[in-house]
Order: C-alpha cells, then sequence, then structure tokens
C-alpha cells in the first residue's frame, strides 16, 4: 500500500479496538406481518411499527427478516460484484467514481485495519447487505457510547436512521416517561477490515432528488418547540459532503450539525 494522505488518518481515540465486543443486541424486526399477504393482522402491524419505532430512538439501527427480497437475488449481486472487483485496476477505473457519476468506482487509500472512518449516513436511511463471513461493521450504541461489532446474520439486511431523518423528526416530543428512548438519531458507525480477508458490503442510500430542502417537520415545531435545524438544500450538502470522501467526521467534511439551531 503507497502513502496513506494524512486527512484520513484517525486521532488515537477513533482508532480502532482490533477485538470489538461482538454484539447481538441490535434489534432483529420480522418483516413477515407486511411481506406475508396472506396475514392481514392490523394489531401485528401495530407493534411492527412501534418495534422500529423503539429501534430507531434506542439502536438508531435494526436487522430485518422475512423481508421479502430473495435470497438468488443477494447472491447474483454479490457474485456480480466480486467479479467486477476481481478485473485489472485498468478495467475498474473505467467506471471510476465522479462528479458525473457519483456512485461509480472509488479505490479510496485506507489505513488498515480501519477500512471506514466513522461517519453518518446522510441521506434519509441506508439499507446494508453486510458481509456474512467477515463482519466488520461497528455501530457506536447509543446506550453508552461504546463501539460494538455487529455480527453478522445471515440473510438480514442492516437498516439505520440517517441524517435526514434525524432533522425531519428532530420535533418529536416524547410523552413522561418516554424521554429514555432518546430522539431518532444518525448514529456513528465505522468499518474495520482485515488483511486476509476480502470484505464485500452492498449499502443502498435513500437519497431524495438534489432540488429538496430538507428541514423539521412543521407539524412537529410551534413556539414552544421550535424547529432544532435550519434548512438545507440536499444537492449541495451531498456534493460537499462527497468531495469530503469520509474523512475524519470532526473536520472539513459537513455535517448536519452545522445547521443546528443553538
Ligand atoms: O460496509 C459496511 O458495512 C458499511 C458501509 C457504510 O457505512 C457506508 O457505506 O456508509
Ligand atoms: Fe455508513
Amino acid at each position: 500500500m503507497g502513502e496513506v494522505d494524512t486527512a484520513f488518518i484517525q486521532d488515537p481515540e477513533h482508532m480502532p479496538n482490533l477485538s470489538p465486543i461482538q454484539v447481538e443486541g441490535m434489534p432483529i424486526i420480522d418483516l413477515s406481518p407486511i411481506t406475508n399477504h396472506t396475514v392481514s393482522d392490523p394489531s401485528a402491524i401495530e407493534s411492527l411499527v412501534k418495534d422500529i419505532g423503539s429501534a430507531c430512538k434506542e439502536w438508531g439501527f435494526f436487522q430485518v427478516t422475512n423481508h421479502g427480497v430473495p435470497l438468488s437475488v443477494r447472491q447474483r449481486i454479490e457474485e456480480a460484484s466480486r467479479l467486477f472487483f476481481a478485473q485489472s485496476l485498468e478495467e475498474k477505473r473505467k467506471y471510476i467514481r465522479d462528479e458525473i457519476s457519483p456512485t461509480g468506482y472509488h479505490d479510496r487509500p485506507h489505513q488498515k485495519p480501519l477500512g471506514l472512518g466513522r461517519h453518518t449516513d446522510a441521506g434519509a436511511l441506508t439499507v446494508l447487505a453486510q458481509d456474512e463471513v467477515v463482519g466488520g461493521l461497528e455501530v457506536k450504541r447509543k446506550a453508552d457510547q461504546e463501539w460494538v461489532g455487529v455480527k453478522p446474520t445471515p440473510n438480514t439486511y442492516i437498516i439505520n436512521v440517517g441524517d435526514i431523518i434525524q432533522v425531519i423528526l428532530s420535533g418529536v416530543v416524547y410523552g413522561a416517561g418516554l424521554e429514555q428512548y432518546g430522539a431518532y438519531e444518525s448514529v456513528e458507525h465505522r468499518v474495520i477490515v482485515n488483511s486476509e480477508k476480502e470484505r464485500f458490503s452492498i449499502p443502498f442510500f435513500f437519497h431524495p432528488a438534489h432540488y429538496t430542502v430538507v428541514k423539521p417537520l412543521e407539524e412537529l415545531t410551534n413556539e414552544k418547540n421550535p424547529p432544532k435545524y435550519r434548512p438545507y438544500k440536499w444537492g449541495k450538502f451531498i456534493v460537499r459532503r462527497r468531495a469530503g470522501n469520509f474523512q475524519k467526521l470532526n473536520v472539513e467534511n459537513i455535517q448536519i450539525s452545522h445547521y443546528k439551531i443553538a
């Protein structure tokens, strides 16, 4: 590996612990009440909605089973990505990520063991097919702010709240006794890689159109509960975020905290 751009080198307190605690505590949510059309039990849907709400508030992350995505589809995507990445660098660079094709190939320099520095996802939410063998995703657990590894669960997808949901739902007021759940927050996460095994992961980002203005839901704000964020243009935000290419969270790169109303 060549020289690593110092912008990617983390401060010591953000360097990953090489053997993080592996947790299974992240909620696993069964989506069969919405994917199994033979069951039409409104109370099952109601409790599903509640469970998703609690998972979003307590973890900002959850995993889904019975999601209705055929395993064969996932396997075909995984196979196609293995074939793509096995090609020569020259071939891959034909599909390089740039301003015109922001989802293209990105041969990002990284300093092992950190595959992807700590960050929050900028979009509304992310659906992730994590590598089922290698794992490597770590989440900053809201309960104690510890970094915990997310143990891969076969044929599940990991879903996490992104910055847009944090802003839109920032006006949610909790009833007495419910404060411990905290708010809908876009939780920090990062990825560690190991030098022996390749790691494949397939994130799908829910992003709005570039002209979208992101702002707290007006129905949730009023004089007593004023908006906590200034409106921002999604297109500008994501273009600036991409220019920073997941560098350190606390420097250079644009964050929703910059739009926070003190
Ligand atoms: O590879 C992973 O497990 C997560 C990737 C991720 O966090 C991202 O692309 O935003
Ligand atoms: Fe992410």
